[in-house]
């Protein structure tokens, strides 16, 4: 396969009701998309990745312009160079930029859009080449903080009443025991987990384990994403299982996460470790450490839930995933919007991602568009 230019477009999208979490409060995404303009034998097609990155430095280090300056300027030229040696894989790519230190978000989108140009010109789905074992995977969804008790509880109702199979509620100091409590009390024994986004410290423990008393499934990333050590002594301390999001950025934070006993579960976030490929490694030491596995979401468009609902496919992901309808975050995707269907997200099954950027929706979308040419 042959590069000939590598389009990058940054979308700007409105969500359908604001999400906050305890590091910030989002009303619009600003998708990061890379399109992968390639052909091989005559043939040309177009590659779709997304970056996950958010636009402020909240959730991780990279964000929206750092991804799209790096891949400006080291990872595209990158590609076009080892393309004048060899034929480019999305399988050789995360070597060719190994000496490109870090920027896993913006290192993932040129892979996925690599894959996917690969498996469209191949006539093979994303779920096939990650190796899905279903073809379609449980829908948990992710619930932000709530300005009231209240507004939370009619928020998770109507989600349960859409067919949602788990739900994930975003905690942080002052706002962690009582509305898991409120969702106890009202809703039963749902499966019900936490996500405090590095929020705590070792000093909440005492605190934390108050949440022992309503049986989660997990609770994810209380600490900071470097604090290993600490998540492995506050999970000697808590009956509900660990669980890893923002500390697992790749295969080697993984295995010593599992081996110090800091990860009970992890998250995986293809973004996060480096791409999909990085994904099914960390699913398979996961899975030959016993460590079930989900896949995370960060609110992507139609083109990264459609990877993500693969990913999820595999056998080791046995968890719901934060893998939500569209219209959970957005009134207009930029595919065909992925619905519900009795609690269930089904897995795109066409050549590549299977899914396509709709153009209108891309016109009506777009904020800025670089395309830099082999
Ligand atoms: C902007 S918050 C993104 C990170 C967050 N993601 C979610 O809560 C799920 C969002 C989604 O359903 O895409 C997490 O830490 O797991
Ligand atoms: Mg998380």
């Amino acid at each position: 396969m042959r590069v000939r230019a590598v389009e990058l477009l940054t979308l700007r999208m409105p969500l359908v009701t604001p999400f906050t979490t305890s590091f910030s409060t989002q009303t619009e995404r600003f998708p990061l998309l890379v399109r992968v303009l390639a052909e091989t034998d005559g043939r040309e097609v177009d590659g779709w990745g997304e970056c996950v990155a958010l636009t402020d430095l909240v959730y991780s280090s990279e964000y929206l312009d750092s991804a799209r300056e790096v891949l400006r300027r080291y990872l595209v030229p990158a590609v076009f160079a080892a393309q004048a040696r060899e034929a480019v894989t999305a399988d050789g790519f995360a070597e060719s930029v190994r000496h490109i230190l870090g920027h896993r978000m913006a290192k993932a989108a040129l892979e996925m859009a690599l894959l996917d140009a690969e498996l469209r010109l191949a006539g093979v789905s994303f779920g096939e080449r990650l190796g899905a074992t279903t073809a379609s995977v449980p829908s948990g969804v992710s619930v932000g903080i709530h300005d009231s008790i209240d507004a939370l509880l009619g928020s998770v109702g109507d989600y349960l009443d859409q067919g949602y199979v788990r739900i994930k509620l975003k905690i942080r100091p002052g706002w962690d025991v009582e509305p898991v409590r409120a969702v106890r009390d009202r809703f039963g024994d749902i499966p019900l987990q936490v996500d405090a986004n590095t929020a705590y410290t070792l000093a909440d423990a005492e605190h934390l384990r108050l949440l022992d008393a309503y049986d989660l499934l997990l609770i994810e990333q209380p600490l900071g994403e470097d604090d290993i050590r600490e998540h492995a002594l506050l999970a000697r301390r808590m009956r509900t299982p660990m669980c890893l999001d923002e500390s697992i950025v790749s295969t080697d934070a993984a295995r010593d996460a599992i081996e110090r006993g800091a990860a009970a579960i992890i998250n995986i976030k293809a973004g996060r470790v480096g791409g999909y490929l990085a994904a099914v490694r960390i699913h398979d030491l996961a899975r030959e450490a016993g460590v079930p596995v989900w896949c995370g979401g960060m609110l992507e468009t139609g083109l990264g839930r459609a990877a993500n609902t693969a990913l999820a496919g595999l056998p080791g992901f046995t968890l719901p995933g934060d893998i939500s309808a569209s219209a959970r975050f957005f009134a207009q995707d930029i595919t065909e919007p992925f619905v519900l269907q009795d609690g269930r997200i089904r897995i795109p099954a066409g050549p590549g991602l299977g899914v396509e950027p709709l153009p209108d929706a891309l016109e009506e979308f777009s904020q800025h568009a670089l395309t830099l040419e082999a």
